[in-house]
């Protein structure tokens, strides 16, 4: 029996997607480095569906159907391109070779040209949702050509996550253009997650309220616009209790976020091509100081907040009223504050898409995003209609689509009273505040970036051009100070 596709690394994101291809009526052939696993996972989940055992990559590939199809779930980095390395010399013309993990779009630009030069397809491919998504449907995010994803849509398609009966999975462009994708899609969901961490913060900070009870009010926030998958997940992760102690979960867990890289590498890839997406940053940074624990001890001990922190929350927030009333502002905040960093993500995908030459569709990315992946929210439903019109009559940043610019508005005044009450009680909330600036910046006539040109131009001679007349100045600051056309 000759396999439909073989999959290569089968630890938590490979078994599940490989079982959700047994599922849907594939023959998948099975191969991992170390055998054990391939055999843990025949032995758990083999009835799934027709699974082919192998032990090597030769085996892999002799079992295919062609053209072959092979696809590589390993850790990013250098294990793709050393499995990449093996795979090379067993394939032929015409087969493909699919990497799902997370890799970085610049190395999939790489590894598609050079494969493409040995007559091999080489499809980056963007996948989310976890190990439930991969097993039950994904969002899934391909790249490489438009060719091998005739031989391979289909049957990504099938397994992927359904939204209305849509499949969560088209083509969104050439070589690395699925891992750019599923790259901004994590970097919002690093910013989703750090708003939501604020809001908790805060909440707990200023009002008092204890994880237990805010399960409660996120869980209820799930029926306003903010309905998405990590705020339903954020009310299970407060109420859960920690069998030791018996405290709140979210008590015991030190306090340092992890991150494999794709959030940084939107924020760097934001700065390459010219994308303020400073939510995404700021989340990234969030998580590098939250790790900075031998210095936060210190400062901890040192740093004053000015302010004093023996307030309790009625002192600050008076009645049980004004708490409520305070969270329903912070409730804003961060529907305020998450619009911003759907905006700068998408903002990004199209300056990507010019760098990059990708014809990214920023409706149809919208639409893979509404199921099966971390970021799905109902949001994305009226973000699919806000880009639903050709490219020059799209709006040119989310937040001028009507119905977001009018969320906006709805929000601002409770979104400023909590940044300046975040700010006045010395709770950090950087991406609150800096959405907030982000918002402010677009939305003013005038910049201070008027200044930082005449020190430019002071300092270093760099120009700068006027509001009033054609052409590219400099003032003589060390003569007589006089301007001349440069
Ligand atoms: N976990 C998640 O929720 C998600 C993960 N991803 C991405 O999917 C990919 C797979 O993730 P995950 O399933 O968590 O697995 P891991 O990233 O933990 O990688 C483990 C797998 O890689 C294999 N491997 C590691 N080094 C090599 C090597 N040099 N040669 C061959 N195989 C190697 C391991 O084989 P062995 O068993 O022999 O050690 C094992 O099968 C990653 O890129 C990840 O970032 C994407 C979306 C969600
Ligand atoms: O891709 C994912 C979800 O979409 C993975 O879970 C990824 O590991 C999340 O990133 P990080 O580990 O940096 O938080």
């Amino acid at each position: 029996m000759s396999a439909h596709i073989g999959v290569t690394g089968l630890a938590v994101m490979g078994a599940n997607l490989a079982r959700n291809l047994a599922r849907n009526g594939y023959t998948v052939a099975l191969h991992n480095r170390s055998v054990a696993r391939t055999d843990a996972l025949l032995q758990a989940h083999g009835g799934d569906g027709d699974f082919v055992r192998t032990e090597t990559l030769a085996e892999l590939v002799d079992s295919l159907e062609r053209p072959r199809r092979v696809l590589i779930m390993v850790q990013a980095g250098a294990p793709v391109d050393s499995v990449i390395a093996d795979l090379v010399p067993l394939l032929d013309e015409g087969d493909i070779i699919i990497d799902g993990g997370n890799s970085f779009y610049e190395e999939t630009r790489r590894r598609e040209e050079s494969l493409r030069a040995k007559n091999l397809h080489f499809v980056g491919v963007g996948v989310s949702g976890g190990e439930e998504g991969a097993l039950n449907g994904p969002s899934i995010m391909p790249g490489g050509s438009k060719e091998s994803y005739d031989s391979l849509g289909p049957m990504l398609e099938k397994i992927s996550a359904k939204y209305n009966g849509e499949p969560c999975c088209a083509w969104v462009g050439t070589d690395g253009a699925g891992h750019y994708v599923k790259m901004v899609h994590n970097g919002i969901e690093y910013a989703d997650m750090q708003v939501i961490g604020e809001a908790f913060d805060l909440m707990r900070s200023l009002a008092g309220i204890e994880p237990r009870e805010q399960a409660g009010v996120f869980r209820e926030w799930n029926t306003t616009d903010l309905a998405s998958y990590l705020i339903e997940i954020t009310s299970e992760v407060l109420e859960q209790e920690d069998e030791t102690t018996g405290r709140p979960l979210v008590d015991v867990v030190v306090d340092s976020a992890g991150q494999k890289g794709t959030g940084r590498w939107t924020a760097i890839s934001g700065l390459e091509v010219g994308s303020p997406v400073t939510a995404i940053a700021e989340s990234v940074f969030a998580r590098s100081i939250s790790s900075q624990r031998e210095l936060r001890a210190v400062t901890n001990a040192t740093f004053s907040a000015g302010v004093d922190e023996t307030l309790s929350a009625t002192e600050k927030y008076g009645s049980a009223e004004d708490r409520q009333d305070f969270v329903e502002d912070v409730r804003k905040a961060l529907y305020a504050s998450k619009l911003v960093a759907y905006a700068q993500g998408l903002d990004m995908l199209v300056a990507a898409g010019e760098e990059y030459g990708w014809e990214l569709d920023l409706k149809a990315i919208a639409s893979l995003w509404r199921a099966g992946c971390i970021i799905r929210a109902d949001l994305l439903d009226t973000i699919m209609k806000a880009y639903d019109a050709p490219r020059d009559q799209q709006p040119k940043n989310l937040l001028l689509a009507p119905e977001f610019n009018e969320a906006i508005n709805e929000c601002l005044p409770a979104w400023r009273r909590v940044v300046a009450a975040a700010a006045t009680y010395g709770v950090p909330a950087p991406v609150f505040s800096s959405s907030l600036s982000y918002y402010d910046s677009l939305r003013r006539e005038r910049l201070p970036a008027a200044l930082t040109q005449g020190l430019r131009d002071y300092f270093g001679a760099h120009t700068y051009k006027r509001v009033d007349k054609e052409g590219t100045f400099h003032t003589q600051w060390s003569g007589d100070r006089s301007e001349i056309d440069a």
